[in-house]
């Protein structure tokens, strides 16, 4: 299965491109794939990036493909797709873990639905930690066309299956911690020293 690296948002939050800041001496987006690359499931990771970042990222020794929409994670989930199935997650999850992404990239083999999406008891959904098929393409598509960009909106209209996050191992919820903000920076040395 291929691991898309959605890399191409704005860092309003943060102010400056969090997924270049350096945590331990390494760029958040290497902490992330680094995490991905331990995963059995997975054996190409492409980051879906900017333009301005492509050169960048490709530096680092990774395939890029560029997001040309910019319309936020649904066109890159979108242009994940063109490379066939894919588990997408966001580049500021440093916190990854390996086992639960292989227990979703399983449980959309299984389940062979257009999308398979962890989910709270409150409803909750988590996207960008998520597997999903070329079959959600033309659902996709139609989004994108009406200017509905509201990823969890196409998710909750599509036959997804969900994966039940309370049913699951208390410790895997580290790997939704996302970097949005400068305090996400500090909350996340404390968890990697
Ligand atoms: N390829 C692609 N990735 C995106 C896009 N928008 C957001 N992302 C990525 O999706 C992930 C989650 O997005 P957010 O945490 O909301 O990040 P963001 O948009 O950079 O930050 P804010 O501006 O503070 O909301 C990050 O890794 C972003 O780089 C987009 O339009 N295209
Ligand atoms: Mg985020």
């Amino acid at each position: 299965m291929i691991a898309a690296v959605l890399a191409g948002g704005r860092s309003r939050r943060f102010g400056g491109d969090k997924l270049l800041v350096r945590i331990d001496g390494k760029p958040l987006i290497l902490h992330t794939i680094e995490r991905l690359e331990l995963a059995r499931e997975i054996d190409r990771i492409v980051v879906i990036s900017s333009r301005e970042n492509a050169d960048r990222i490709r530096a680092f020794g990774y395939d890029v493909l560029v997001d040309t929409l910019m319309i936020g994670p649904m066109g890159g989930i979108y242009t994940a797709l063109s490379l066939g199935d894919a588990l997408v997650v966001a580049g500021d999850m440093p916190l990854l873990i390996p086992e639960f992404v292989d227990f979703i990239i399983d449980m959309f083999l299984e389940a062979k639905k257009p999308a398979c999406v962890p989910r709270w008891a409150n409803g909750y959904l988590e996207p960008l930690h998520a597997a999903y098929s070329k079959d959600f393409l033309p659902l996709l598509r139609e989004k994108i066309e009406g200017g509905d960009y509201a990823i969890n909106r196409a998710v909750r209209e599509s036959d997804a299956c969900y994966v039940d996050i309370e049913k699951l191992p208390e410790e895997w919820r580290e790997s939704f911690f996302n970097v949005n903000t400068r305090g996400d920076v500090g909350k996340l040395k404390e968890r990697i020293v």
